[in-house]
């Protein structure tokens, strides 16, 4: 995140100088915003950042116990430099939240610049997972610094001192969020597919019940109960890959954009990147927990690789802006479209839907057989009115509010709900968009055309009050869906093996004994018990101390 700070908000100038560094690591940066007491809330941030025009420095100073930098990643004990978010005050004026190039360490012995306080903020959820990550705590005390280590793109301090804002949006200040959340997306898939493959192919191997004139018992992969909690999560991992592959391409073009000063996407950019980052790592935390349960008894132990990935995961649903805080942009996103409908601005990108307001308020699904629920037309204009009449819903119940910033937070559970809507709506429609390329491998594009509609109509089947109270669907046709997800579960169940294959993991990567390639599960359970450290010796260490003396009533001896 040092690095692409430098690059959104810094000037060429800036980029000269510390981004050859950075790259070769000469020096070490890290991504100092959050403060103990300001985390989702960026503006409130406390440090403060006061120009000092006699020596044209910044003193950057930690003014609160609550302004001390919190959580940075890598900040504690490895890195030299930080971009250091700070209230930036020239005379007497405060002119907000802005980044600065702070040196934290002596590039010599590593020791605290003189003012300077950094440590690391202790231990995390779970016993290995990101505790290696080095998350840092970071006091200054009238910390002098240069005028030109402040970013200076988006806004500029003269000699003198005077507050120069340029033609930049201030939004650039959060560039680098947009990036990272881009990212989290692309990784999010990762995840999922990596659980997915773990419980997929522990399923095949595990049986159960239904043994027959002594025969072998049932796959747990053919029980339908399986099937309906295990596939369209294998969907949705396939389903966030694209919309990832897509985003990364959206986020290339406002970043060219930006550097052409065109920032007309950047609102579109922050929404999607914002929404998406929300869903997909909300679904992500939930099916690798999901997927633990799937395993069984078995999906508990460390070795099967889901509790360390659990473990490992579940801040994304926190970090680089909490879910809920970054769903609440989105509405307001939404928000601020449905208001521009009726002033001839016409709404693009992922919102260009809404420029087909009056057939979505009336459109009916034509749905009367299970099979009219895999023609991605009528599975698109479902989400589509279904996403557009729950926005519409919300604006016109925002516009009985006199003061829209109250009817904002007395609405906000319903916001949300529009915002996930819109959010599965760009999904589903990426997913679409795939399968009209060209998609090479025999049967390859039937097999993801398949997961495509169990994808959709699965979230059409978890969301179907949205779907029918907004008279998109009947509930009918909701039972409809639900019959058609049946037969496609039967459909995917042949490949789910080799779709999971597909994701190309080692055996190595996976960390995984109950995934492991080639199924033979329970010889390698009974090892790597035996690799436990407990197992080292027959009689445990502490017998005598604390075991024996009971077993022998020698009550009062016993170190209890
Ligand atoms: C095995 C697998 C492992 C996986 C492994 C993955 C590894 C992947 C490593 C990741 C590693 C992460 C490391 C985390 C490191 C931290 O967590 S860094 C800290 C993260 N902190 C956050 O994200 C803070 C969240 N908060 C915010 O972003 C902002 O405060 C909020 C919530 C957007 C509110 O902003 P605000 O300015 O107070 O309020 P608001 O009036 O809503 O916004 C003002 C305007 O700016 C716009 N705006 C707001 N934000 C933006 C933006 N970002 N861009 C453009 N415009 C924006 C708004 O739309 C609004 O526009 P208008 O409506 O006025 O046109």
């Amino acid at each position: 995140m040092f690095i692409p700070a430098i690059k959104g908000q810094g000037t060429e100038e800036q980029h000269e100088k510390w981004l050859p560094m950075a790259y070769k690591m000469q020096i070490i940066g890290c991504y100092a915003q959050t403060e103990l007491g300001h985390g989702s809330n960026v503006q409130g941030l406390e440090t403060t950042a006061t120009f000092d025009p006699q020596t044209d420095e910044f003193v950057i100073h930690s003014p609160t116990l609550t302004s001390s930098k919190w959580w940075p990643g890598g900040l504690g004990k490895v890195s030299t430099h930080a971009v250091v978010y700070a209230r930036l005050i020239t005379g007497a004026q405060d002119h907000g939240v802005h980044g600065f190039i702070v040196q934290l360490r002596s590039l010599d012995d590593h020791s605290p610049l003189p003012g300077i306080t950094v440590g690391d903020i202790g231990m995390k959820f779970g016993s290995g997972a990101y505790n290696s990550m080095d998350n840092g705590l970071l006091r200054f005390d009238h910390v002098r610094i240069p005028r030109n280590q402040m970013l200076m793109r988006v806004s500029q301090v003269t000699r003198e001192g005077k507050f120069v804002q340029s033609d930049v949006p201030r939004q650039l200040v959060y560039g680098t969020m947009v990036y990272v959340r881009q990212t989290i997306v692309s990784d999010a898939s990762c995840a999922l597919a990596r659980a997915v493959c773990i419980a997929t192919r522990y399923s095949a191997v595990r049986r159960q019940f239904g043994s027959q004139n002594g025969g072998p018992e049932t796959q747990v992969i053919d029980y339908k109960t399986q099937q309906s909690r295990l596939f369209p999560l294998l969907a949705s991992a396939y389903a966030f890959r694209f919309v990832g592959e897509w985003l990364k391409w959206l986020y290339t073009d406002v970043t060219q954009r930006l550097q052409a000063n065109d920032f007309s996407t950047l609102p579109e950019a922050h929404a999607c990147t914002a929404g998406l980052k929300s869903m997909t790592t909300s679904v992500t935390a939930d099916a690798i927990e999901e997927c633990r349960k799937l395993c069984g008894g078995h999906g508990y132990l460390s070795n099967s690789g889901l509790p360390e990935l659990f473990a490992v995961y579940i801040p994304t649903c926190t970090y680089e802006g909490d879910n809920v805080v970054l769903l609440l942009q989105v509405a307001r996103f939404l928000m601020k479209t449905v208001s521009q409908l009726g002033s001839g601005k016409k709404p693009v990108g992922t919102t260009a839907y809404m420029g087909r307001a009056e057939h979505l308020m009336q459109c009916r699904c034509e749905v009367e057989r299970a099979e009219d629920w895999l023609k991605p037309s009528v599975i698109l204009e479902a989400f589509e009115a279904r996403a557009f009449r729950m926005s519409i819903a919300c604006a016109k119940n925002l516009s009985k509010f006199s003061n829209p910033e109250d009817g904002f937070s007395e609405l906000s559970p319903d916001l949300l709900e529009a915002a996930i809507a819109h959010c599965q709506l760009i999904v589903v429609s990426k997913y679409i968009e795939k399968l009209q390329q060209d998609i090479p491998g025999k049967g390859v594009k039937r097999q993801l055309e398949i997961l495509c509609n169990v994808y959709a109509l699965h979230l059409l089947h978890k969301h179907l009050g949205d779907f029918v109270t907004t008279s998109c669907i009947t509930p009918k046709q909701g039972a409809l869906a639900n019959e058609q997800l049946r037969l496609l579960y039967s459909q995917v169940r042949p490949n789910a093996i080799t779709l999971v294959d597909a994701f190309n993991y080692t055996d190595h990567y996976l960390g995984s004994v109950l995934g492991c390639y080639n199924g033979n599960v329970y010889q390698r359970l009974y090892e790597e018990a035996w690799k436990d450290p407990l197992n080292d010796t027959v009689v445990p260490d502490g017998y005598l101390e604390y075991v024996w003396p009971i077993l022998k009533q020698h009550i009062r001896t016993a170190r209890l």
